[in-house]
C-alpha cells in the first residue's frame, strides 16, 4: 500500500487494538461500562479534531485524510459491551452479531483507506459486504483455532443451539476430548468460515489495485487456518493450528498473482 494507507490502517490497527486491550489486555479486571464509554466518548473526540493522546492523534489525522464513518467504531465498542456481558451465544445469528460488531467492522473501517479500484463495475456496496465478511470470516476462523484457549477461560464462542445439535454440552468442550461427534460439528463450522471466504473473495478484486496485495495475503493465510485444523485431525481443544513460516512464504507470491488479476475477471 501506498505510505499514507499504511499509516491509516495502523492508526486504524491501534485504536482496534486498544479497544480489545480494555477487555482482554492487563487492566481488563478494572473493566466495566463507564469505561467503555468513557472510551466511546474519546472516540467522538477523536472524530471532532480533539485527540486526547498521540496514538489518538493518529486516527484524527487519518479522519481528515479519508472519508471514514464514526458508526463501524461505535459499533466495535458495542461488541465489547457484548462480550462483558455475554460468554455464550444461543445461535449463529448472535455470533454473526458479535462477529460483525468485533471484525465485521474492520472490514467497514478498512475500505475508505484501501480505495475502489476505478475501473471496478459493480456498486460501493458489494465492496462493503465482501469487507463485512472478509472480517466475519477471519473472527470465525480466530474462535475455531481458539476453541481450546477460550474454554480456559471458561468462554464458548459457538452456538449454543448447533452444539446440541451435535449432542455436544459446554462440558465436553470444558474437557477438551476430541470425539466424532466434536469432528463432524467442526467441519460444519470450518464449511462456514470457508462461506464467508468466498463471499469476502468477490470484492477483494474490486479494490484498488495498490492495496490489493495485503488483503488477498490475509484471506490465503486465514484460510490455511483452517487447513490446519483439518490437518490436526479436528482437535482444536488441545491444539493451536498455525501455518508455519515456509508457507506463509509461499502465500506471498500467490496473492500477489491474485492482487493482478482485473476485477471483470475475477467476479465469476
Ligand atoms: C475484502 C475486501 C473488499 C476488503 C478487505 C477488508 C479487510 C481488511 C478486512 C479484514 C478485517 C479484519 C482484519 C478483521 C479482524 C479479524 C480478526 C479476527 C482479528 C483478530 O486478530 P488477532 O490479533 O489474531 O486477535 P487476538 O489477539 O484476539 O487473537
Amino acid at each position: 500500500m501506498t505510505e499514507e494507507r499504511q499509516k491509516a490502517i495502523w492508526a486504524i490497527y491501534v485504536w482496534c487494538r486498544r479497544t480489545d486491550e480494555l477487555v482482554d489486555g492487563p487492566n481488563a479486571d478494572y473493566m466495566n461500562n463507564s469505561v467503555l464509554d468513557r472510551w466511546e466518548q474519546r472516540l467522538e473526540d477523536i472524530f471532532n479534531n480533539k485527540p486526547y493522546d498521540m496514538l489518538d492523534a493518529a486516527l484524527t489525522d487519518t479522519i481528515c485524510k479519508f472519508p471514514l464513518d464514526i458508526k463501524p467504531f461505535k459499533d466495535m465498542i458495542d461488541g465489547m459491551r457484548m462480550d462483558t456481558r455475554k460468554s455464550r451465544y444461543a445461535n449463529f445469528q448472535e455470533l454473526y452479531m458479535y462477529c460483525y460488531c468485533v471484525a465485521g467492522t474492520v472490514g467497514l473501517m478498512s475500505v475508505p483507506i484501501m480505495g475502489i479500484a476505478p475501473e471496478s463495475c459493480v456498486s460501493a456496496q458489494t465492496v462493503y459486504n465482501a469487507a463485512l465478511h472478509l472480517g466475519i470470516g477471519n473472527q470465525l476462523t480466530n474462535i475455531l483455532r481458539d476453541v481450546g484457549e477460550d474454554a480456559l477461560r471458561g468462554r464458548v464462542y459457538l452456538p449454543q443451539d448447533e452444539l446440541a445439535q451435535f449432542g455436544i454440552r459446554d462440558e465436553d468442550v470444558f474437557a477438551r476430548k476430541v470425539t466424532d461427534q466434536w469432528r463432524e460439528f467442526m467441519k460444519e463450522q470450518i464449511r462456514r468460515a470457508r462461506f464467508y471466504f468466498n463471499l469476502a473473495e468477490e470484492g477483494a478484486s474490486h479494490l484498488n489495485k495498490a492495496s490489493r496485495w495485503p488483503v488477498w495475503s490475509s484471506l490465503i493465510l486465514y484460510m490455511k487456518i483452517l487447513d490446519a485444523i483439518e490437518e490436526n485431525d479436528y482437535d482444536n481443544l488441545t491444539k493451536r493450528a498455525y501455518v508455519g513460516r515456509a508457507k506463509k512464504l509461499v502465500t506471498l507470491p500467490v496473492s500477489y498473482a491474485r492482487a493482478l488479476s482485473l476485477p471483470s475477471l475475477a467476479i465469476q
